[in-house]
């Protein structure tokens, strides 16, 4: 498998050489050369295997010959015994609602599924090249503690994590910043997760810099990520379906990044039977306003919500969409992105826009409205949701049997919980503690200069 750049500007490069290089050098997202298409035999097939068997049935295609197929299985076998669900991503019924659960992983968020496994592969590849990796990522409160759960402690790498400085919840921030480990660099930066990611762009995007300071992407900009997020939905599939490739399924998935989703969007293109895929926001509503309108136009602000890992305007997997939507016409998402740069706005045509309302729904949830389904849900089942989780209930309350990606334990949103039904959810054990323990954290402006002289004060200069 070849991947290939979203604005046309590399050669084409194998799994591991995407997977280090993160963001693609032409500034684009890596994208596979061709998407593996399943039958309904292998659909069959595979809705029996156990979450770890399936892992390496999906990654395989996409990984080619790069990795022997005994070391990946080992890769993912001690990914994913740091779950405690000895499924790893059960799906449970409850109050009429399925809920698929991602939070069983070490920081109780979906983000577990994806960077447990790509730390492993990051430890896996360097050491094969002898090579070292310093990792710098942006969060809006669940990907920086998910990161640094899947490196801590590693070597060869180092990590460093931007978050809006008071924008994510007390225990995500905690998460964090309470992990010691020598490799470990938390920063907090003023202002929103778009200024956070736009200067970890601006870094992966300054190539001197990139290569002389070895930088690695943990975002979902990193193909793996992507990858690794789409198991879940094929696992889903055949826990629902019972592996009658006739029995199409629907996901409501909390978005704000654009990537859980479109993890999604590639196992309908490999051939998953999917109904609807409904794109769940709160107020900060831009992919929405998309699909409902086929113009992705930004707002003057980021706003605050209880959901916080979704405040996010600039969704930066958007841009692997606009590539399939063009028919991979790298030419037109240059132009499109060009218009959005110049103007703060792209708009697509009608027959694409009739295009992305055949592959999405979508629906904003407000935080009234958020509360009103924690305390829905928990009146009806005693079932405790998350906010996040929250809006993508709420967003598929016209979709009986849909299931609803439960992307965190909701006792990571302690407040929001209480607001909504008087109590906090019980923690699971890795989440106690966490406030009276020793933290670390410097506090930087959001500016590429900032964040660049850090990483110099940190880091041995280079040779
Ligand atoms: N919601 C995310 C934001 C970063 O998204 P990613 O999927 O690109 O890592 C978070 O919780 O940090």
């Amino acid at each position: 498998m070849h991947y290939l750049s979203t604005r046309g500007g590399i050669a084409p490069i194998g799994f591991a050489d995407a997977v280090m290089m993160g963001l693609a050098t032409d500034g684009g997202l890596l994208v596979p050369a061709e998407i593996p298409q399943l039958d309904a035999a292998t659909l069959r097939a595979w809705s029996g295997l156990s979450f770890q068997d399936l892992a390496l049935e999906v990654l395989t295609p996409f990984v080619g010959d790069e990795i022997p197929r005994a070391d990946l299985r080992a890769l993912i076998d001690r990914s994913y015994a740091t779950f405690t669900h000895p499924e790893v991503t059960p799906v449970i019924k409850t109050g009429g609602q399925r809920i698929l659960e991602l939070f069983h992983g070490p920081t109780a968020a979906f983000k577990d599924v994806a960077l447990q496994l790509l730390g492993n592969l990051f430890a896996y590849l360097l050491a094969r090249d002898g090579s070292q990796l310093n990792i710098v990522g942006a969060t809006s409160g669940d990907t920086g503690s998910a990161a640094i759960y899947g490196v801590r402690g590693k070597e060869r790498i180092q990590i460093f994590i931007l978050h809006p400085k008071g924008r994510v919840s007390p225990i995500q921030e905690r998460q964090m910043t309470t992990v010691l480990d020598a490799n470990v660099h938390n920063i907090a930066v003023q202002g929103t997760f778009d200024d956070a990611q736009r200067v970890v762009k601006s870094l992966f995007n300054d190539l001197p810099f990139k290569s002389a300071y070895r930088l690695g992407a943990v975002n979902s900009i990193n193909w793996a990520r992507i990858l690794a997020q789409t198991v879940y939905y094929f696992y889903a599939w055949g826990r629902v379906s019972g592996g009658d490739p006739a029995q199409p399924v629907s996901f409501s998935v909390p978005t704000g990044n654009f990537g859980d989703v479109f993890a999604g969007y590639l196992a309908r293109r490999m051939g998953l039977p999917i109904e609807r895929l409904v794109i769940a926001t709160n107020r900060n509503d831009i992919l929405t306003r998309f699909v409902k309108t086929g113009v992705y136009a930004i707002e003057d602000r980021v706003h605050q919500t209880l959901s916080p890992a979704m405040d996010i305007q600039l969704a930066s997997n958007f841009e692997r969409y606009l590539y399939h939507l063009h028919d991979g016409d790298t030419a037109q998402v240059r132009a499109l992105l060009g218009d959005l740069q110049d103007t703060g706005r792209l708009s697509v045509d009608p027959a694409r826009h009739a295009q992305v309302q055949a592959d999405f729904s979508a629906a904003a949830v407000s935080d009234p409205e958020t509360l009103d389904q924690i305390r829905a849900t928990f009146a009806s089942s005693g079932y405790i949701l998350c906010p996040h989780t929250a809006v993508g209930v709420r967003a598929a309350q016209d979709l009986p049997g849909c299931v609803c990606l439960a992307t965190a334990h909701p006792a990571k949103f302690g407040e929001a919980v209480r607001e909504a039904i008087g109590q906090e959810a019980p923690p699971p054990p890795s989440l106690l503690g966490l406030l009276e323990k020793e933290s670390r954290c410097v506090e930087l402006d959001a500016t590429p200069e900032a964040i660049k002289g850090h990483l110099q004060s940190v880091l041995e200069v280079p040779t």
